[in-house]
């Protein structure tokens, strides 16, 4: 990586292009500057008039947000893909000329994106314009990290560039992005709603069940669709904005493919990554919320002492714990987990710190950990072999690692759940849950029912200007 301590973009593309001329290259340059506060939503609907497509990434807490907008390379995974991501992000992070003062979170060269929840399952139209790994380096982005905001563009430099141009580039994007645009008042509704074969979903359920009883797995995580109909195409910044205003605790993600968008408000973290700093967290094992506070306490109460629920947790925790040892030092695992709240239900949740070994990166822990049993199963390779077999669905990016890096050593990958593919004025919307020796396809039907919610909810009468 070279670092260039410019103070004006002009200069600094000067020397980038000397740079590029001497080494013979057309490197990636990556230029990082403070700005104002603005609203990322804001942004994100500003970004539309640039005709690009448009990334969006909120982490749980909410004190961290990013913007991307355009494309200035994609790095793509196949069969190996982590190794793939791995070796060209490595690839990208020597080459890349970065101009970034700040070394903070986000900030200098970020990649965002996500993957397939099954590589070795065969495609389906839906998820066509999804590839199997992308992650994007996208031309501009808007990041928002606590109170202080940034700027930063890359793209491709040759010596054959006319600076002055870039620079009017720069700044006609700069300023259709930052500034504020109309909002229109949006009257989206939903049509018709249809799920998709309910009643044999719940028969694989059973069958999911009677493979548990006969000690062929210990846990199989199935997934359902619902389709929907809007009266019109999707409102996505609207609907980003409903789903920040109304699901807290979760990461709120949007990434676009043309006319395409998958979109979601998922509490599940993966990993985080931030120096040797890691955090992963343990979510499964779901209730509903009470209507009155002493419901709530009773159905927490009853959700942490529910055997089920519990097994259906600890294995999460088990797994991940024996799956990064070998890359961690100075695990931390709480031997009980706690009520993790969410709007329509509560989860029990588990934290795990951990100090990540030298030689090691996120993609490591991403490839040991995915699919982790809240969405795979027990033992892996069992319960993904019979959601290929048996479930009527293409999870696609539903299930799977989305999140971003940076080139700063900060990184974070939530699991996409809570989400749903938008295709204009199509939606396809996907929910899971966890079969155990004792599940009852009823009750996990109706936990399906509640983890739909979230998206149901925006996707209706969008009262909300954009
Ligand atoms: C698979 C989903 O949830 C997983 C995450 C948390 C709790 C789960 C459960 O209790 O079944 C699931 O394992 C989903 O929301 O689509
Ligand atoms: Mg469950």
């Amino acid at each position: 990586m070279i670092e260039l301590e410019e103070k004006t973009l002009q200069s600094f593309l000067y020397k980038a292009i000397d740079e590029a001329i001497s080494l013979r290259k057309q490197p990636l340059f990556s230029w990082t500057k403070k700005i104002d506060k603005v609203d990322l939503i804001d942004v994100f609907q500003a970004a539309k008039n640039t005709k690009k497509d448009r990334l969006f990434w909120t982490n749980s807490s909410n004190d961290f947000a990013l913007v991307g907008v355009g494309c200035t390379h994609k790095v793509i995974g196949h069969e190996d893909r982590f190794e793939q991501l791995q070796k060209e992000w490595k690839n990208i992070l020597q080459e890349a000329i970065i101009h970034d003062h700040f070394k903070e979170v986000g900030t200098g060269l970020v990649a965002l994106g996500g993957m397939s929840f099954d590589p070795k399952r065969e495609k389906s139209g839906l998820w066509a314009k999804y590839p199997t790994s992308q992650l994007t380096i996208p031309a501009y982005m808007v990041v928002k990290n606590n109170s202080n905001y940034y700027l930063t563009m890359n793209r491709y430099l040759t010596n054959k560039d006319n600076i002055e141009q870039i620079i009017h580039e720069v700044n006609t994007m700069e300023k259709i992005l930052l500034t504020e645009t109309e909002h229109h008042h949006s009257t989206q509704k939903v049509i018709a709603k249809k799920e998709i074969a309910p009643n044999t979903w719940k028969k694989t359920v059973q069958k999911a069940v009677d493979e548990i009883k006969q000690n062929r797995a210990k846990k199989i995580v199935l997934a359902r669709e619902m389709r929907l109909k809007l009266n019109k195409d999707a409102n996505i910044a609207g609907m980003l904005k409903k789903l920040i205003n109304t699901q807290p605790n979760s990461y709120i993600f949007a990434f676009e493919q043309d006319d395409n968008c998958f979109l979601g408000a998922t509490p599940e973290r993966l990993v985080q990554v931030q120096g040797d700093k890691l955090l992963s967290t343990c979510l499964a094992g779901t209730a509903p919320r009470g209507k009155t506070k002493e419901e709530d306490a009773t159905i927490a109460r009853s959700l942490l002492f529910d055997q089920k629920n519990r097994e259906e947790h600890d294995y999460v925790v088990q797994m991940i714990k024996q799956n990064i040892e070998k890359y961690c030092e100075a695990i931390d695992i709480p031997k009980e987990p706690v009520i993790y709240p969410l709007r329509n239900l509560q989860h029990l949740y588990t934290p795990v710190t951990a100090k990540l070994k030298p030689s090691y990166t996120v993609f490591d822990i991403i490839k040991k950990l995915h699919p982790t049993p809240a969405l795979g199963g027990v033992p892996r390779e069992k319960a993904l072999a019979f959601i290929r077999e048996e479930e009527r669905l293409d999870r696609g990016w539903y299930g799977a690692p989305i999140g971003w890096l940076d080139s700063n050593k900060n990184s974070e990958f939530a699991v996409a759940i809570r989400s749903g593919l938008i295709q204009k004025d199509e939606v396809s919307l996907f929910a899971g849950c966890g079969v155990m020796r004792d599940s009852d396809p009823e009750m996990e039907y109706d936990e399906t029912n509640v983890k739909f919610l979230p998206m149901l909810h925006i996707m209706e009468a969008n009262d909300e200007s954009y």
